[in-house]
């Protein structure tokens, strides 16, 4: 590992607080009630009722979206024996994505225990605790043993994630490679290095989907797996030894289509690759170093298709793309297990899904060349957004169709609903708006260049590689500011600075904001002052001259003053003469887009109009379909007032100028929300679904309802974002985390890419 990663991930583990998750209370407990509730003498009713029914532990308790990550650590990752307590980063990591990716509790539990039959008892006597039981990093051939005992004596899911969660990515992933080098499964010739845990369940797996037993030789650290070999032999890996006189891994990769490595790093030459079939697949999979790395195969064979464990190469094959979703879609049904036929649901979901047409947020994020199918993208990539929605519902379609659901889903639309919203929860929706902001890096101008959050965000802006920032402050204080936060980029080289103070430019700055006010009231004298002083004017003017793409302000400062500036300079987009600002809620129920939260006082009809079709085509952006709710005091005629009227009138002139939107109103925001309330008042509303959009009729109620909603109802937020601005301006709020400048820096800047290629479009 490379020296700076190294340090980098200690850092990680180690501060703020040392690891990587927390628990974290679902019930309020502020009062002596709440505490009589959750715990003596109220909680002797919930156990009353699990002692009475087992199956209320479902209900009563986390017990059925707890999963157990469990090890004895020998045989982590790729590096081998080093026990539990080494093991422990590991499962704590397994534990993040289990909850990031599929919102799915996980204690870890490391054993100290390598006899498997102590093992075993363990692990069975946890069944209480928990919904399911994943099993990790427990090494072969004992962890045959533990695994197919425990799927017998616990009657829940248990499942090795190393055998299972391997194979089910590798045989997706060596599908999607031989469609596209012509070959056949039931013809082609692999050979394996590594008989352990994970060699020995992908070659099953491969098996089952007709790749023929004869056409495998396998490999470990005694060489090749042959025949009649006495050494380090055990019954599982019997099954896969060959008749043949070859001994060592360079002789059976000799012609062999594919190569898959599941044992340890770098034990592969580019000479043996040189020796395969053409149009080779080069599963190198080892944890962290693969066998080979990429490189070097391509330098022998550029005809190669290459996959490895690491995310930092194309084609990731890694359990990661498995285990949090067919454990979702298996605890969503209530699954006694995970069989064959939800494992091979998966396969096929993730197969699809790499050839499958792509969101437009996840072609944005992607870029046409990753995300087509192709020897670069065989596989989907973790953060893939829809790896959830796709995996967990054919997974537990599977499980209800094989007759092993406790729980049968009966709406399977509103399951996946259920799913997509949890992903907004969790802001994975703007991970997508990462890469593409990653993909061609734009310059971002940070107008309180000098504030704490903005250069704690400007060094995971750096770190993630999401824009290129440009910092408006003075160098010194730019600088002490960074040392003694203890921060890691160098201001001289990592950033441009742009100094308020001096700067070579600034007869070019003052001179171009004069030119733009000059009818205005501004004089030379005045435009030097303002240029000097105000870092959101320089910000604005170096977007305008082109010295950066895009522009975030507002840490300090008045909102309207902010607004202002960016119309003087920036001015509006082509043909609007207005702007808004559109908050969004990532909520338990949902996402809630709010608008205007920020600069119009009280719009007219005609400027909600405006607002509205800004918002939506802004909801769009992010990839989803606009439910517009108008709203109100007043539900659907039932006031009369000039605000109840306001909002009448925007529906009417809505529905001339984008006769498709789905919009109504004017409604209260309970009745947008809660459709059954909606069709009891006005069953003949146009609006079928519960609202996305909520456009509010005045500034005072948007900007209330949408802090009171983030701060009660524990919301992710992201924006405001500034709607019908000529270039991506962004005007944050003092409250911003350094998550939410992240977000937005992220969001500018691909804002400028779409707005440079229209550009290029137009100019064609
Ligand atoms: N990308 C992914 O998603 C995953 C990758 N892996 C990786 O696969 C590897 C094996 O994991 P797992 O199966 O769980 O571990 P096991 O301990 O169960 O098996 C390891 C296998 O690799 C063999 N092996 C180890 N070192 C060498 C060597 N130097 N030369 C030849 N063979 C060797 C062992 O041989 P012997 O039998 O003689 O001891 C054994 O057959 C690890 O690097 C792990 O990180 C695992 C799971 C998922
Ligand atoms: C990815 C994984 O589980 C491993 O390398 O062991
Ligand atoms: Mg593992």
């Amino acid at each position: 590992m490379k020296d700076k990663l190294k340090e980098a991930a200690l850092e990680y583990h180690r501060s703020p607080r040392p690891g990587k998750i927390k628990i974290t209370p679902t019930k309020a407990l502020t009062t002596s009630r709440d505490l009589a509730l959750a715990y003596s003498p109220g909680v002797a009713a919930a156990s009353e009722l699990i002692a009475e029914d087992p199956a209320e532990a479902g209900n009563m308790t986390a017990r059925s979206n707890l999963v157990g990550v469990v090890t004895n650590g020998t045989a982590v990752l790729g590096l081998g024996d080093i026990g539990p307590l080494a093991a422990k980063p590991v499962m704590e990591g397994k534990g993040v994505l289990f909850k990031k990716f599929a919102d799915i509790d996980v204690f870890d539990i490391e054993i100290d225990e390598r006899d498997p039959k102590k093992l075993i008892d363990i692990v069975a006597s946890l069944g209480p605790t928990f919904g399911g039981i994943n099993l990790e990093d427990i090494k072969a051939p004992e962890c045959f043993e533990v695994e197919a005992a425990l799927r017998e004596r616990m009657n829940i899911p248990v499942f090795h994630d190393d055998q299972h969660g391997t194979a089910i990515i590798v045989a997706a992933a060596v599908t999607n490679a031989l469609e596209l080098v012509e070959k056949d499964i039931g013809e082609v010739k692999l050979a394996a290095s590594g008989a352990g845990a994970a060699g020995m369940a992908c070659l099953d797996l491969l098996v089952k989907l007709g790749m023929k037993r004869e056409n495998i030789t396998v490999s470990d650290k005694a060489g090749v797996v042959y025949e009649g070999r006495v050494e380090d032999m055990d019954p599982r890996k019997a099954q896969y030894a060959t008749p043949t006189e070859k001994r060592t891994l360079a002789e059976i990769l000799e012609g062999v289509d594919i190569f898959l490595g599941v044992s340890a790093g770098g034990i592969v030459t580019g000479e043996m690759i040189a020796s395969m079939a053409e149009r080779p697949i080069v599963l190198a999979l080892a944890n962290p170093v693969p066998e080979i790395m990429p490189d070097e195969v391509l330098a022998v064979r550029p005809d190669a298709i290459i996959a490895t464990g690491r995310s930092d190469f194309p084609n990731q094959v890694n359990n990661v793309l498995c285990f949090p979703f067919i454990f979702r879609g298996a605890l969503d049904v209530g699954a006694t297990g995970i069989n064959d036929e939800m494992q091979m649901a998966c396969v096929n979901a993730l197969a699809e899904l790499t050839r499958k047409e792509v969101s437009p947020v996840s072609a944005a994020a992607y870029g046409e060349e990753n995300l087509k199918f192709g020897p670069q993208y065989l596989i989907p990539k973790p953060f893939d957004p829809r790896l959830l929605v796709q995996l967990a519902p054919a997974v537990a379609r599977a499980a209800i169709e094989s007759g092993v659901a406790t729980r049968p889903i009966e709406n399977m639309e509103a399951y996946r609903e259920k799913l997509e919203q949890f992903l907004w929860r969790t802001g994975i929706l703007m991970k997508p708006i990462y890469d593409a902001a990653r993909r061609d890096i734009k310059r971002i101008a940070f107008a309180e260049g000098e504030e704490e959050v903005i250069l704690r965000a400007v060094q995971i802006i750096l770190d993630d590689c999401v824009a290129k920032p440009v910092l408006i402050g003075r160098p010194s204080v730019i600088a002490q500011r960074v040392e003694k936060l203890g921060l890691r980029f160098d201001p001289e080289s990592d950033v441009e600075i742009v100094n308020p103070e001096y700067d070579p430019r600034f007869r070019e700055y003052w001179t171009l904001y004069h030119s733009l006010m000059e009818r205005k009231g501004v004089s030379p004298v005045l435009a030097k002052a303002i240029v000097r002083t105000r870092n959101s004017v320089i910000a604005a003017l170096s977007v305008k001259r082109g010295d950066a793409d895009g522009l975030i302000c507002g840490i300090v400062g008045r909102y309207q003053d902010k607004v202002e500036r960016i119309r003087d300079v920036i001015g509006v987009q082509n043909g609007g003469d207005i702007m808004a600002a559109l908050s969004v809620l990532g909520t338990e129920e949902g996402t809630y887009f709010v608008c205007d939260t920020q600069v119009n006082a009280d719009p007219s009809a005609e400027e909600i109009v405006e607002i509205t079709l800004m918002a939506a085509e802004k909801v769009r952006h992010f990839g989803l379909v606009p439910r517009v709710a108008l709203l109100s005091h007043s539900s659907f005629g039932s006031h009369d007032d000039v605000q109840a009227q306001k909002m009448r009138r925007a529906l009417d002139l809505l529905l001339e100028r984008a006769p498709d939107l789905e919009v109504d109103g004017e409604m209260p925001a309970d009745m947008a929300i809660d459709v059954e309330y909606r069709r009891r008042v006005f069953p003949n509303s146009r609006l079928k679904a519960p609202a996305n959009l909520l456009v509010m009729p005045t500034l005072g109620a948007a900007h209330i309802a949408y802090n009171l909603a983030r701060v009660v109802g524990n919301a992710v937020a992201v924006g405001p974002i500034l709607l019908g601005t000529a270039q991506p301006a962004h005007i944050l709020t003092p409250s911003a985390t350094v998550r939410r400048v992240v977000n937005m820096t992220a969001l500018a800047a691909v804002e400028a890419q779409l707005l440079e290629s229209k550009q290029q479009e137009k100019d064609r």
